[in-house]
């Protein structure tokens, strides 16, 4: 589902924030990628969503080539890939329940799928009754949770969730993370960026550690070992 062979990037600067890199991530997988600051994680999720070219190598995802995609072929790409952030990023001005039909309106979705959907999101992450709210309303644990619902209302293939629980307390961080193995669980491939060594290691899952760079180990029930 997410191949990566061979990929170097090189910012301006001349030192690779990704080195050779090689990565194979099967369909409905769940993975961790860990490492301390500056080791690369970032640009990695940036290649995943065509933000960044890699200065070398291939990334393919879902048997698409990405170097092939042409610029009016980024968004519906995309499509397959939900996305959440640190810092949610939700829309300040509209509640949740329009937050989660943004991202089913950009695509043109009918509004009698969007009526369907929404609330149906809303339930699977427990804020049902919070539909009217404004984000400024709600806890960082329920933000993150409206950014997932809206993640995933379109049915993604792959959820990269890039320090999903870096603003959130250990209560909200573990609920955040028991979702996502949920997401998983129903068949969604999931790759999470974490500082969170807790979670890691009580988790027992894929856990990929980067190094400057390059993957300095990849195991199967894996544990976050390095320092910070
Ligand atoms: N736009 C950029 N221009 C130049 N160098 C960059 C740029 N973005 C990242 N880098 C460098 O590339 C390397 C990897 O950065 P990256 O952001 O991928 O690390 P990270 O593992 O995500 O770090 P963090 O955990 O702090 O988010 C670092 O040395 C960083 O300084």
């Amino acid at each position: 589902m997410i191949k990566l062979e061979n990929v170097s990037k090189e910012y301006m600067t001349g030192m690779p924030a990704l080195n050779n890199v090689s990565l194979h991530v099967r369909k409905g997988e769940f993975v961790f990628v860990v490492g301390n600051s500056g080791s690369g994680k970032s640009t990695l999720v940036k290649l995943l969503l065509k933000e960044l070219e890699p200065t070398e190598g291939e990334v393919i995802i879902d048997n698409v080539h990405l170097k092939r995609l042409t610029h009016r072929q980024i968004p519906k790409f995309r499509r397959n890939i939900g996305v959440v952030f640190q810092d949610f990023r939700l829309l300040k001005d509209r509640n949740v329940y329009e937050n989660i039909a943004f991202a089913q309106r950009v695509i043109e979705t009918p509004t009698r799928y969007i009526k369907r959907d929404v609330p149906a999101m809303l339930s699977m992450v427990g804020l049902a009754e919070k539909y009217k709210s404004f984000p400024r309303q709600l806890s960082g644990g329920e933000q993150q949770r409206v950014a997932l619902a809206r993640a995933l209302v379109n049915k993604p293939k792959i959820l990269l969730a890039d320090e999903p629980t870096g603003n959130l307390d250990p209560k909200n961080s573990w609920e955040i993370m028991k979702l996502l193995e949920e997401i998983n669980q129903q068949g969604t491939t999931v790759l999470v960026v974490t500082h969170n060594r807790e979670i890691v290691n009580a988790m027992k899952k894929r856990v990929i550690t980067m190094r400057k760079g390059v993957i300095v180990s990849d195991e199967k029930q894996g544990g976050y070992y390095d320092e910070d």
